[in-house]
């Protein structure tokens, strides 16, 4: 009571000086405002100060700077039905955190601020007591006349209430609880709400926002626009206008970081339509313009197997993307001594594939307790819209064309089995010779063209074709028989097919292989992309008294009967059985000089996909060596060569013999040498005439 005096001893004082301004004002300030005070000011102090009519004030604390902790909603209704209702003759208004200056929703009362309202005729004032005053709480101070009392209480404060839970601002807080540095942990964890949003509020940024971040480079060197912290952006759904303010939390856990918050802010009124409509048509439309990533890590050293897609990508992106990025690593020597190039950690590169854009990122990954695991991690994004496209055509492209790349660059090896050194004796493992570097390829290959290009086209619908053998279940493996006399060519095929697709060679020497155990062993060490060798397969396995014959039928071992060996049995079932359990690309490779004295087992069909005869040299193949051996496509005494061809059988090793510029070729011209080197085929193969004649003749007087 004595403090209440105290306040009307004070505000009397204080509406005395006023009387006195207000005098002064009237006479010598502006037009209307003399008005203007007594309205607000002179006629409330005046009353209250005569004690014709109280004035009743109540209080709304806001209690969320109070002890109870707990948010007064009544505060939030009140503040937001003031500013709506009242704004008109307030002239100094506050801004409330959101960085968007001008936007009348979200202004608010500033302290010691006060504006009138009117409510059936009657005028009643509110006013937001300076903190100061009132021990650190925010209060909002209702003041209208005693007389009002019933009318205020019933009516108007439910009003105001009703009014201002309308016009609030609701706030919904969309929280990225996803690693806020976006590297990939055990806890990674993608926020899709949160990511969907961002990518709207990031399309709406490019709008009309004005605090932005240009968060990375797009193919087309344009910015991917975001907002900056405590950056806002308005938005128009079905004419109600909301806002995003983007705010960072503070930290929170205990690696310190802190979480990225979008808020979107939405009158209360529109509750309905913004849970209901707008938040659903977000998610929908930030889905589209989403960016999805694809993390694509290399495995950990200490897991086997060659299948690696982080290899394969990498590969990719060193031909086809490596262009536009500029930071670089050269990551390993290939065949022909140059770089293979990869993107350095934290670098992007964009790629196009059917008119979508997407970009690579080299992403760091985390340390792991294996310090020196050099592992590393390759992410793809892509607008979501793409995904089909993406998973099922882009990626399984990006891997084929990365494998070819790889299996191009790679060195090949040329391998034999040998004793191993420690372990039972019999034991055998592969052993690499050298880099495998024949010269020959299908180019050089003299055979008839027709059948050299089936040959071909088989290789490579074998080769990268994993998919369609995986789907008839057959394993992916093929085998061809070569057979022909000697020196036809079979070895030379071999290598060009080596070198065709690139892959290893293991030239297994079957008769050193003790038996069968030994020869799965070698099977099993055999990695993808190889061709294995068995040549003179007619000759390796031992007979049932345990003898092994040459091509000329002559024993060339003996062993005893019952010992352990190696049989085509073993060799035809392992290839079968263990091959099809292992993953890869393989190829097996029998030669032979004899095809009829093979086992049907061997030939039958299923076993050796493809027969392959190499034969006596023909014209066509002639021209071949031609071109290899003199650089010569034609010459006058072709004509001779092809007439003899006809008639004589000569091997393309015997052709090719004749056409190699020897030292004894006088060195006086090209021409010369190479017309040495035809007139010594066309001798070799008249001989070759004249002895094929000599020995037809008796027979032909045997047969008179
Ligand atoms: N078809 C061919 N095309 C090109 N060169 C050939 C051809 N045939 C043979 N040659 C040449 O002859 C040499 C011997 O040929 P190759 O070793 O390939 O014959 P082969 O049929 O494997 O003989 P063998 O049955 O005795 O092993 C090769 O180094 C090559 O120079």
């Amino acid at each position: 009571m004595m403090a209440a005096m105290k306040e009307w001893v004070t505000d009397g004082v204080r509406a005395t000086g006023w009387v006195g301004w207000a005098t002064l004002l009237a006479y010598y300030g502006p037009r209307g405002l003399p008005k203007m005070y007594l309205k607000k000011h002179l006629r409330r102090y005046a009353r209250r100060l005569l004690f014709l009519d109280p004035m009743v004030t109540i209080d709304i604390i806001d209690s969320n700077s109070s002890m109870y902790g707990q948010p007064n909603i009544v505060v939030e209704e009140a503040m937001a039905y003031i500013t709506k209702a009242c704004s008109r003759d307030v002239l100094e208004f506050s801004a409330k955190g959101t960085g968007v200056q001008g936007r009348s929703l979200l202004l608010s009362l500033g302290e010691g601020q006060e504006v009138s309202d009117h409510f059936e005729g009657v005028t009643v004032w509110w006013l937001l007591v300076p903190r100061g005053s009132s021990s650190g709480e925010s209060r909002l101070r209702l003041m209208f006349p005693q007389r009002h009392r019933a009318l205020i209480l019933d009516e108007y404060l439910p009003h105001v209430r009703r009014q201002g839970r309308q016009d609030m601002l609701g706030t919904i807080d969309i929280i990225d609880t996803s690693s806020p540095t976006n590297r990939i942990g055990d806890e990674f964890n993608p926020n899709y709400a949160f990511k969907e949003v961002n990518a709207y509020v990031t399309k709406l940024c490019s709008r009309d926002a004005l605090d932005l971040r240009a968060e990375g480079t797009v193919h087309d060197d344009s910015f991917l626009l975001s907002l900056r912290n405590g950056g806002a952006v308005a938005d128009r759904f079905r004419d109600v206008t909301v806002w995003w303010w983007l705010s960072l939390s503070e930290p929170t856990t205990n690696d310190n970081s802190k979480q990225k918050i979008l808020r979107l802010m939405f009158p209360q009124r529109h509750r309905a339509l913004i849970l209901e409509e707008y938040l659903p048509h977000v998610r929908r439309t930030g889905r589209e313009d989403l960016f999805i990533s694809i993390d694509i890590i290399s495995k950990p050293a200490f897991i086997p197997g060659d299948d690696d897609a982080y290899k394969e990508v990498k590969a990719y992106l060193s031909s086809a993307c490596s262009g536009d990025a500029l930071d670089l690593r050269a990551e390993s020597v290939v065949k022909d001594d140059r770089f293979l190039l990869s993107l350095r950690d934290g670098e992007e590169v964009s790629d196009r594939f059917r008119d979508v854009t997407l970009r690579w990122l080299s992403v760091p990954l985390p340390s792991t307790k294996k310090s020196n695991d050099d592992r590393g991690c390759l992410r793809l994004m892509f607008p979501k819209q793409h995904r089909v496209l993406i998973l099922d055509e882009y990626l399984p492209h990006v891997r084929q064309q990365g494998r070819n790349l790889i299996s191009r660059n790679r060195r090949q090896g040329l391998y034999t089995n040998k004793q191993k050194s420690t372990g039972y004796r019999g034991d055998m493992e592969w052993s690499r010779i050298i880099d495998f570097e024949h010269p020959a390829t299908f180019d050089t290959l003299a055979m008839c063209p027709t059948k050299k290009r089936k040959i071909m086209e088989d290789l490579d619908s074998f080769r990268g074709n994993e998919g369609y053998y995986r789907r008839i279940g057959k394993p992916w493996k093929r085998g061809y028989l070569l057979f022909g006399p000697p020196g036809t060519g079979k070895s030379t095929m071999i290598a060009a097919m080596g070198n065709y697709l690139n892959y290893d060679i293991y030239d297994m020497e079957l008769t050193s292989v003790s038996n069968n155990s030994n020869l799965r062993n070698l099977l099993t060490k055999i990695t993808s992309k190889s061709i294995i060798v068995i040549e003179d397969i007619d000759c390796c396995f031992e007979d049932f008294n345990g003898q092994r014959m040459n091509n000329q039928g002559m024993i060339i071992s003996s062993g005893y009967k019952g010992k352990e060996k190696v049989t085509m049995s073993g060799l035809l079932n392992f290839i079968d059985g263990v091959w099809s359990a292992q993953s890869g690309e393989r190829i097996i490779v029998l030669t032979t000089n004899f095809p009829d004295k093979l086992d049907a087992a061997l030939t039958r069909s299923g076993r050796m996909d493809m027969h392959i005869e190499m034969s006596y040299c023909c014209f066509e193949s002639f021209k071949t060596l031609a071109r290899n051996y003199l650089g010569i496509g034609a010459h006058p005494m072709f004509q001779r060569v092809e007439e003899l061809l006809q008639v004589v059988e000569i091997t393309p090793a015997d052709v090719a013999e004749c056409l190699l510029i020897k030292a004894d070729v006088p060195a006086a011209g090209f021409d010369r040498g190479v017309e040495a080197c035809l007139r010594r085929l066309i001798d070799e193969l008249d001989k070759k005439a004249q002895e094929k004649e000599a020995a037809a003749k008796p027979k032909r007087q045997r047969r008179r």
